[in-house]
């Protein structure tokens, strides 16, 4: 029988479209392995509502490997000596993997490649990150540019079909259990809202895929209106790669009409991991140094009522509170939330990157910290800072009124002229934390004072 070969999975949970998969299966016998790693140096420990959607994406791949006569073996460690050692039990020759570009995968695949022959695939972006360049051969800072000369390159390659069976090695290595690495919470179990919203796996990505395909064509009208469901809610799918952006450019792209602004919301995904790939402490370095030294105010009151949906401003307290009961919020909200945050409270971004980090199912090093520099003003493609959103005026502008009734049931009796900002405070819904126009003034004498002194 031929030596196995092992398929080092982690934000890669698929079986189509695979390429680490479809590579390995072709040489014969394949040991699908997740090792769950909190040790690689510059790792960053996966956030509360992550580990829930990864207990559940790995039971699904599971299951749906043992219905192609394989298994996934859990292991915990450091990945290259878990490898090492798992590639001396079985007689592994080749590691086969997707690649990734956070910093401690970065670091991962340096250290496997070092004592394993370790096969780099690509897949997970709609061109491998770095690849897309200037002319003159530099990587782009700025997304514009990068996402003209990625279309140009669209097409990506059509995806390749899920294997109907993966050849099982002799013998079965010992794994994990799921249960064991205790992924879920229990004390208090506050992934209730979670349950109920989404369905983990490759299985519930397609169906997410299926159920936005007929919606597509209006995606460009709906995708700012938080109360109607117009956004596809593939990002945790995307993130843990339960389904590649390959099949959902195809699936979307044969739709015509105006799918184009969909498609460059995939270019946003794959040009936050350009922006990692050149600047790897994105999430906690300023790419525009001179912010180093901003005057952000300790407040951790405010902080508190910001995470807790309590600021008083109903859109912004619906936003924070379906984050906290499904690890998601609509992306104009999050903006202005995160603009909130920033500006309102004067609070240092980084501590909202890490909230959300904690508390989004779809936390992506990438993403995150490039969406919390755009609205902070310190990215190297970014909103000014002296542009502040006034939640006020965005609530009624993007018609929030349904989605405040759904998340902040204090104000659901109000009707639709009076919801974004109650003249009178219903019993137990807090009065404004800060006011609107004294939190500018303060925000732009901030920046104003910072200015002049740089
Ligand atoms: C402060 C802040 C933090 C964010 N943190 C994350 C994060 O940790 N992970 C994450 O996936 N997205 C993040 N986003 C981007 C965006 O809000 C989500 O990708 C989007 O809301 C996901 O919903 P959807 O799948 O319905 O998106 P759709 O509108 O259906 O878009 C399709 C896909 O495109 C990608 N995408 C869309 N918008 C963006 C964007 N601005 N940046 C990068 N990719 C994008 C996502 O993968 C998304 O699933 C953040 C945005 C802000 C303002």
């Amino acid at each position: 029988m031929t030596t196995p070969s092992i398929v080092w999975l982690r934000r890669d949970l698929r079986l189509a479209d695979q390429a680490a998969f479809a590579a390995a299966a072709a040489a014969g016998p394949v040991i699908p392995v997740y090792v769950l790693d909190d040790e690689t140096p510059r790792h960053r420990r996966m956030g509360a509502a992550s580990r829930w959607w990864l207990h559940h994406s790995l039971a699904s791949l599971d299951a749906d490997l043992r219905a192609r006569g394989s298994r996934l073996i859990l292991r915990r460690g450091r990945c290259e000596e878990v490898l090492a050692h798992l590639a001396r039990e079985t007689g592994a020759t080749a590691v086969h993997c997707l690649r990734h570009y956070e910093p401690w995968w970065r670091n991962a695949e340096r250290a496997v490649g070092e004592v394993l022959d370790l096969r780099r695939h690509d897949g997970n972006y709609l061109a491998p990150p770095g690849s897309v360049t200037t002319g003159s051969g530099s990587p782009y800072k700025i997304y514009t540019p990068f996402w003209r000369a990625l279309e140009a390159r669209m097409p990506p390659a059509p995806p390749l079909p899920a294997p109907d069976r993966l050849p099982a090695p002799e013998a079965w290595p010992a794994s994990d259990t799921l249960a064991e690495w205790n992924l879920l919470p229990t004390t208090p179990d506050w992934a209730g809202g979670m349950r109920a919203e989404w369905t983990p796996g490759e299985a519930g990505a397609a169906a997410r895929l299926e159920a936005f395909l007929p919606r597509a064509r209006v995606y460009a009208d709906r995708r700012n209106l938080p109360s109607v469901p117009g956004t596809s809610r593939l990002s945790p799918h995307l993130h843990f790669g339960e389904i590649s952006p390959a099949t959902i450019w195809h699936a979307t792209a044969e739709r015509g009409g105006t799918v184009g602004t969909f498609l460059g919301e995939l270019g946003w995904r794959d040009y936050a991991q350009n922006v990692i790939l050149q600047m790897p402490d994105y999430a906690g370095k300023p790419a525009r140094e001179a912010f180093d030294d901003f005057p952000w105010r300790d407040d951790p009151a405010g902080l508190k009522a910001w995470q807790q949906g309590l600021t008083g401003y109903p859109i912004v307290d619906a936003g924070m509170r379906e984050l906290w009961t499904t690890g998601w919020m609509h992306n104009r909200v999050r903006m202005i939330a995160a603009s909130f945050l920033i500006k309102h409270l004067l609070i240092d971004w980084r501590e909202g990157e890490r909230w959300f980090w904690d508390t989004l199912v779809d936390a992506d090093y990438g993403s995150n910290a490039v969406n919390w520099q755009w609205s902070a003003g310190t990215g190297v493609d970014s909103n000014m800072f002296v542009r502040i959103m006034a939640p006020l005026t965005q609530s009624p502008k993007f018609d929030a009124g349904a989605y405040i009734r759904q998340w902040v049931p204090e104000l659901a009796h109000l009707d639709d002229t009076r919801i974004h900002d109650p003249d009178v405070r219903p019993r137990g819904y807090p009065a404004r934390f800060v006011g609107h126009a004294e939190a500018r003034a303060r925000a732009l004498a901030a920046y104003a004072e910072w200015n002049d002194r740089r």
